[in-house]
C-alpha cells in the first residue's frame, strides 16, 4: 500500500505557503533579516508545536511567518515546498496565502505574490508542475479589511484564481464575510473557505449558501448533519480533508476516530492534503500513510482519494483527463 501511495501522482488542494516553513529556513531567514524567533533551536522549536486547538496552532504560525521579509524569502519558501512536491509525487497544487499576514507587517502585497509566482513558474518549467495560487482573507479580522485585500488583489487577477478565508474560526463565521464573497464573485475568482474544521456544520451551510463557494476547506463537522451529508453528496461538493493537521489540532484525539473513511464511504467528493506540513509532522504521503496505519482504507479508496483531488482543482476539464490518466497508468 506505502508503495501504491507514493507511485500515484497527486494533486493537492489545501497547503497554506506560510505553514510550509520548516525550522530551518525559519531559523536562516531569522538571521539574515535579524527578526527574534522565541526558540533557541530546532529542538525547542519541535517541542514548540505541541498544539491543543487552531488558536494555539495559530498563534505559533503567525509568529513564524515574521521572518518573511523579502522577494527572495518568498521564492525561497516556496522552492521548498516544490521540492517537497517532486518527493511526494505531486503534480498539480493550489497553493493558498495569507496577505493580510505581511502587509500588517509592512511587507508589500506584490513583494509576497511576485516571490510566490516566481517560484511556482520554475516549478513548471524544471518539473512541470502546475499550479494555482488561492488568496486567504483572515477571519479574526473585519471584512473592511479584507474588501481592501480585495482590492490590492484585483491587478493580480491573472496570477490569483480565486479567494480563500482562513484563521481562527470559532466566533468568525462565513457569514462575517458574505459581500466581499460577492465582490470576489462578481470579479471572476474562484471561491473556497474553511468550514467545519472546528465550528460546527452551520458554518459548513452558511459557507454554501452566503458565500457561494466552490469547494469547502476541512468540512469534517458535515457529518453531524444527514441533511448536510445527503447535499454535499448529491452536489459532489469537494472537501480538501487534512489528516494530520486534525490530529495535531485535536479536532479528533486519534487517527482511529477520524472521519475520512465515513465521508468516503458515504460518497463525498473528498480529498487528502497536507495543510501545514511544515507544522504538522509530514507532508502529502505522510497523511496517506498515517491513515493507512490506522484506518482500514482499500487501494480504491486511496486511488479514489487521489482522483478525486485532481477532479476538483481548478484547472481545464482537458488538463483532468490528462491527469486522471496519469493515475491510471500509474495503476498498471
Ligand atoms: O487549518 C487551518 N485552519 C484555519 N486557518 C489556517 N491557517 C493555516 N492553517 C489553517
Ligand atoms: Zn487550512
Amino acid at each position: 500500500m506505502i508503495d501504491l501511495i507514493k507511485k500515484l501522482p497527486k494533486a493537492e488542494l489545501h497547503l497554506h505557503i506560510e505553514g510550509s516553513l520548516e525550522p530551518e529556513l525559519m531559523f536562516r531567514l531569522s538571521k539574515k533579516n535579524q527578526v527574534d524567533i522565541p526558540y533557541k533551536d530546532i529542538e525547542d522549536v519541535r517541542n514548540a508545536y505541541n498544539f491543543t486547538n487552531l488558536q494555539t496552532f495559530l498563534d505559533i504560525y503567525y509568529a513564524g511567518a515574521n521572518v518573511l521579509l523579502t522577494k527572495d524569502d518568498f521564492y525561497d519558501l516556496t522552492w521548498e515546498y516544490i521540492l517537497k512536491c517532486v518527493e511526494n509525487n505531486i503534480i498539480h497544487t493550489e497553493i493558498f496565502f495569507d496577505p493580510q499576514t505581511h502587509t500588517a507587517r509592512g511587507v508589500p502585497f506584490d513583494v509576497v505574490i511576485t516571490g510566490i509566482k516566481e517560484a511556482l513558474q520554475d516549478a513548471k518549467a524544471k518539473y512541470g508542475i502546475t499550479s494555482c495560487i488561492i488568496m486567504c482573507f483572515l477571519r479574526h479580522l473585519s471584512q473592511e479589511d479584507a474588501f481592501e485585500t480585495l482590492d490590492a488583489a484585483l491587478k493580480y487577477q491573472d496570477d490569483i484564481i480565486g479567494v480563500g478565508l482562513d484563521s481562527s474560526e470559532l466566533g468568525n463565521p462565513p457569514s462575517k464575510f458574505k459581500d466581499v464573497f460577492k465582490k470576489a464573485k462578481e470579479a471572476g475568482f474562484k471561491l473556497v473557505a474553511h468550514a467545519g474544521e472546528e465550528a460546527d456544520f452551520s458554518y459548513i451551510y452558511e459557507a454554501l449558501d452566503l458565500l457561494s463557494i466552490h469547494r469547502i476547506d476541512h468540512g469534517v463537522q458535515s457529518i453531524k448533519s444527514a441533511a448536510l451529508m445527503q447535499r454535499l453528496k448529491d452536489e459532489q461538493m469537494p472537501l480538501t480533508v487534512c489528516p494530520n493537521s486534525n490530529i495535531e489540532l485535536k479536532v479528533f484525539e486519534t487517527y482511529k476516530e477520524h472521519n475520512i473513511k465515513e465521508l468516503l464511504d458515504y460518497g463525498l467528493n473528498v480529498s487528502v492534503n497536507s495543510d501545514d506540513p511544515a507544522y504538522f509532522k509530514g507532508y502529502m504521503n505522510q497523511n496517506f500513510i498515517n491513515l493507512h496505519e490506522n484506518i482500514e482504507l482499500s487501494e480504491d479508496d486511496i486511488v479514489t482519494l487521489v482522483k478525486n483531488s485532481f477532479k476538483s482543482a481548478f484547472i481545464s476539464d482537458e488538463l483532468k483527463e490528462v491527469y486522471l490518466a496519469k493515475v491510471d497508468l500509474a495503476l498498471q
